[in-house]
């Protein structure tokens, strides 16, 4: 109530235009230890070498700051993806992409995400790799500690990841390298026309 929209002197088109390339959000979900962080910025680093305006959004600068109130239940979940779908529209309306890397584990909440966005705005990412890989790799030992219960409602062993049912892209990080999930993502950026080929 008594809050009205201030209309920007620079549109998001002129924004695009500027920069030569389209912006949107290049959305990683998966389990932890899939990938999603390792590729985000393997992307990052490839478009910022093209000149790509783009930003990582991750745990590391959201749960630490902006989310550091929230913590690992259903809803706290949902309101950790809510508040970073909506600093990603900023990023889109700043003329960038931007890459997300959470597990958001529950489907309505990436849907809610797709929704505030445009039709070609949202990019969903899922990063497949199975459990027990994930495990194996366990880059953090979170998985050990959720085994032994120092960790409650983690995902995967005691708390649900939904599949994507219909991702525009799947990238499986068990059976390809870094570099060739990383071309698999900027291959389809290229394809459709969001950045240009070199
Ligand atoms: N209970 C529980 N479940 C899952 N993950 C846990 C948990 N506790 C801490 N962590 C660490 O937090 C990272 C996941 O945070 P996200 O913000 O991506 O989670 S979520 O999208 O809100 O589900 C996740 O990081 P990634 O491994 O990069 O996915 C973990 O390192
Ligand atoms: N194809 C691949 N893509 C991404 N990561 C991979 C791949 N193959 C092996 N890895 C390794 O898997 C781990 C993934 O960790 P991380 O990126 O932190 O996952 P997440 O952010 O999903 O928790 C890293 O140690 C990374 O080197």
């Amino acid at each position: 109530m008594n809050i009205v929209w201030h209309h920007e002197s620079v549109t998001k088109a002129e924004r695009r235009q500027r920069n030569h390339h389209h912006s949107c959000v290049l959305w990683f979900t998966g389990l932890s230890g899939s990938g999603k962080s390792t590729l985000a910025n393997a992307v990052a680093k490839e478009l910022f070498q093209r000149g790509i305006q783009n930003y990582v959004l991750d745990g590391d600068n959201i749960r630490h700051g902006l989310n550091s109130d929230l913590g690992f239940s259903p809803e706290d979940r949902t309101e950790n993806i809510r508040r970073i779908g909506e600093v990603a529209k900023l990023f889109v309306d700043s003329g960038q992409i931007v890459l997300t890397a959470f597990i958001s584990p529950f489907r309505q909440d990436r849907e809610l995400v797709r929704q505030k966005l445009e039709q070609d705005e949202f990019i969903e990412i899922y990063v497949r790799c199975p459990l027990e890989q994930c495990e194996k790799r366990d880059p953090k030992g979170l998985y050990k500690k959720a085994r032994n219960g120092e960790i409650r409602e983690f995902t995967g062993i005691d708390s649900p990841y939904e599949e994507p049912l219909s991702p525009e892209l799947i990238v499986e990080t068990d059976r390809y390298s870094i570099e060739e999930c990383t071309e698999q993502i900027i291959s389809y950026l290229q394809k459709q026309n969001f950045i240009k080929g070199v």
